[in-house]
């Protein structure tokens, strides 16, 4: 009898969304994960080079000359020349779960030295539910093997569902250029078994590169910010975009996990240039996490478009005079979800905010 292989989950319910600037050799060690889904692929910088993808994919490509094309003037709040261009896949997506991944990111093996599949653990994460509200100390009650665990209360134990599930990576760890000058040599070795809800009221540095989301929920939170060509700033888009992600999700009562899958990221980008992408986000990230941690959003910001522009509107109020920068930022975030709603009219995604949730 022939064997039928299982449909992969989500097969068409989600799209791998991959920014680049070289070719996509880097597939083929994903193949027998990936090949199934659709491709959504950000070619950055130069247009006019072709970027090489492998035989057998289905995909769609965007460089700067479609991203232009399609978005006129509300192109400007998309980057140049930085992996924040990566949101533009998440705005044209049609899907509702969106995977993204840099291309420096290989399969990596768990100690068994079994090929994990990271797509696979991701949509787990995501299609299982989060605990924001109270933290599970044997991690995540959902997994085989693992329940809640004495004194958690039961009123609690259905959980919230899942905005986004944050990978984590072996060898080339994700750290800033201080961190990657002071320790060159370092690689994570260390594979750690878990997953985990971020508590609510709890803010966290969300790395880009091992990312999944569900875009129903927080695809419009999900801006890259302004980074790269012509920025004082590069290398916080995926944080700028955390930070207003998780205050989304705490207000509306959706969890984001942390952990579990992990990639092997291969190349270590040069810290030079990093610290000269990041060294204002070093000292300005000291008043942002403060601003993140006091943001209020009213109860009547009951869907993510209308939180994301109240945020804007606090970020122009309180960081504005931080820095012109963020008067700039503040209007992009507008721009952002004008432009998301302009290619996804089918409108706000309204939340039923569950009682404690929101402040
Ligand atoms: O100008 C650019 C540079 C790169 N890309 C693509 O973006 C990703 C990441 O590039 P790379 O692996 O070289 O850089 P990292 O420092 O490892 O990136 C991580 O740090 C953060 C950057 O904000 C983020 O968490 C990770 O992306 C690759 O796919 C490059 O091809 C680009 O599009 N434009
Ligand atoms: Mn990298």
């Amino acid at each position: 009898m022939a064997t039928v292989s299982p449909t992969p989950l989500l097969k068409d319910e989600l799209d791998i969304v991959i920014p680049t600037i070289r070719n996509l050799d880097f597939l083929e060690m994903w193949r027998p994960f990936f090949q199934p889904y659709h491709l959504i692929i950000v070619q950055d910088g130069d247009p006019t080079k072709t970027i090489k993808v492998p035989e057998g994919f289905d995909y769609e490509l965007y460089n700067r000359n479609d991203i232009n094309r399609i978005l006129g003037p509300k192109a400007s709040c998309i980057s140049f020349k930085d992996s924040a261009c990566r949101c533009f896949g998440y705005m044209v997506s049609k899907k509702k779960y969106i995977y993204t991944i840099d291309d420096d990111c290989f399969v990596a093996k768990d100690p068994s030295g079994k090929d994990i599949n990271a797509l696979e653990q991701h949509i787990q994460n995501l299609l299982s539910p989060s605990t924001p509200f109270f933290f599970n100390t044997l991690y995540d009650p959902y997994r085989s093997g693992a329940d809640f665990v004495r004194g958690y209360p039961f009123s609690l134990r259905e959980g919230v569902p899942t905005a986004v599930s944050h990978g984590l990576w072996l060898n080339i760890p994700d750290y800033d250029a201080p961190t990657q000058l002071v320790k060159p040599l370092e690689r994570n070795t260390r594979y750690v078994d878990a997953i985990m809800t971020i508590p609510k009221g709890t803010l966290f540095p969300m790395c880009g590169m091992n990312l999944a989301f569900n875009r129903e929920l927080v695809g419009p939170a999900m801006y890259f910010g302004l980074m790269g060509d012509g920025q004082p700033i590069g290398r916080y888009d995926d944080m700028w975009a955390g930070w207003c992600t998780k205050v989304i999700c705490d207000h509306l009562g959706w969890g984001v996990k942390t952990g579990l899958p992990y990639i092997w990221h291969s190349k270590a980008s040069n810290p030079f240039v990093n610290l000269k992408k990041e060294y204002k986000g070093i000292y300005w990230q000291e008043e942002l996490i403060p601003f993140f941690q006091s943001v209020a959003l009213p109860k009547d910001c009951t869907t993510v478009q209308k939180c994301y522009i109240e945020i804007s509107k606090q970020v122009k109020a309180k960081l504005g005079k931080v820095d012109d920068y963020f008067n700039k930022l503040a209007d992009a975030m507008v721009t952002w979800i004008e432009a998301w709603d302009e290619l996804n009219p089918s409108g706000d995604i309204s939340a039923k905010i569950p009682n404690g949730a929101s402040k």
